[in-house]
């Protein structure tokens, strides 16, 4: 017992040690850059591209005033950004995947082929049913497109059953391919704040462009395997992940999973980004830790911000879930803007 040989890869061992649940969460190999006083050894801060190139912001899209950035060893190429996005940005970013996104029907998303697409949007349709009594609710059931499948409330497909919608191109799971037509729109403030971040970086030094995007829901307890993201036709361009929400513990691996992965605690408003050795390396997510989300996206409030009032529909879905944007560029080539 506890010494047999094991066939499992340095990947897997640590996918599995950070996935159980029937022992408390050791984070002592995790590294945490939400507070360093004194970098670990390995650790680099990384050279940023400031001051940045200002576009005209709208308000609510701001970036950290001094953004900081670190590479590790043992993850070549993965540049992390702790807290660069202001909590006022997080929310934007939220509302807007959220209320507007959502409610494209060229949006697609892993409930795309099993249920209709509800007008309106599916965030707004499960807020819409909150004043209504169970009854009201068992009566307004969605009803799926596949026989197999059981009718289920907007509420439910919103909190159990919605895990990603695509932006922009949309990517084809089935035949692993981007179609070649022309794609739908990429949100154009989510790519203006894509591309402000991918331009601190030393590395950039061609014009990089946000041309789609996946939008991951995890709830605690929801993993993400290990994969590589190899399918855009560009396997150099920068690949962004914007985590919001309850933080996560990343594994970034290497070309192979026989080399153990850095794990990595990502909390909401850090950036992580493939770049190099680390854009086609092997990464995972074994756990969304709960409980963690932050006061500013999980309780009711604005703090005099106006607009920006964050009401209990948006608070609620947050406390217990995890929002990250995975954004990517797909052609090899973009035209300078
Ligand atoms: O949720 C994350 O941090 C990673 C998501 C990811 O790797 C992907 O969508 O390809
Ligand atoms: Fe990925």
């Amino acid at each position: 017992m506890g010494t047999a040989p094991t066939n499992k890869t340095p990947f897997r061992l640590a996918e599995l040690k950070y996935k159980r649940k029937d022992q408390p969460l050791d984070l002592s190999d995790v590294l945490d850059l939400s507070d360093v006083e004194k970098l670990p050894e390995g650790l680099r801060r990384v050279e940023l591209n400031l001051p940045r190139q200002e576009a005209v912001v709208e308000t609510g899209w701001d970036i950290a005033e001094n953004p900081v950035a670190y590479e590790y060893e043992r993850a070549p190429g993965l540049i992390i950004l702790p807290n660069v996005l202001p909590p006022r940005t997080q929310r934007t970013l939220i509302r807007k995947t959220l209320l507007r996104d959502i409610a494209k029907p060229y949006n697609k998303g892993n409930l795309t082929p099993f249920y209709p697409f509800i007008p309106g949007g599916l965030f707004a349709a499960a807020i819409a049913t909150q004043q209504q009594s169970e009854e009201e609710q068992t009566l307004d059931l969605v009803q799926p497109l596949q026989d197999h499948l059981k009718p289920m409330s907007v509420r439910e497909l919103l909190e159990k059953k919605l895990r990603w919608i695509t932006l922009g191109h949309q990517y084809d799971w089935t035949s692993k391919t981007y179609p070649p037509s022309p794609p739908p729109p990429f949100p154009t403030d989510i790519a203006l704040l894509s591309s402000r971040l991918v331009s601190v970086l030393p590395s950039s030094t061609h014009t990089w462009l946000a041309q789609t995007a996946i939008v991951n829901f995890y709830s605690p307890g929801d993993t993400l395997s290990p994969h590589t993201d190899h399918s855009e036709p560009n396997h150099t361009a920068p690949l962004l992940s914007l985590s919001l929400g309850c933080s996560a513990i990343f594994l970034m691996g290497r070309e192979t999973k026989d080399v153990a992965p850095l794990a990595i605690l990502v909390r909401s408003g850090d950036a992580v980004v493939m770049t190099g050795k680390a854009r086609m390396g092997f990464h995972a997510v074994p756990r969304v830790i709960e409980g963690t989300c932050p006061g500013y996206l999980g309780e009711v409030g604005g703090q005099g911000e106006g607009e920006d009032g964050w009401v209990e529909e948006f608070a609620g879905y947050m406390r217990g879930k995890r929002v990250n944007l995975n954004v990517r560029q797909v052609d090899l080539d973009v035209d300078e803007a």
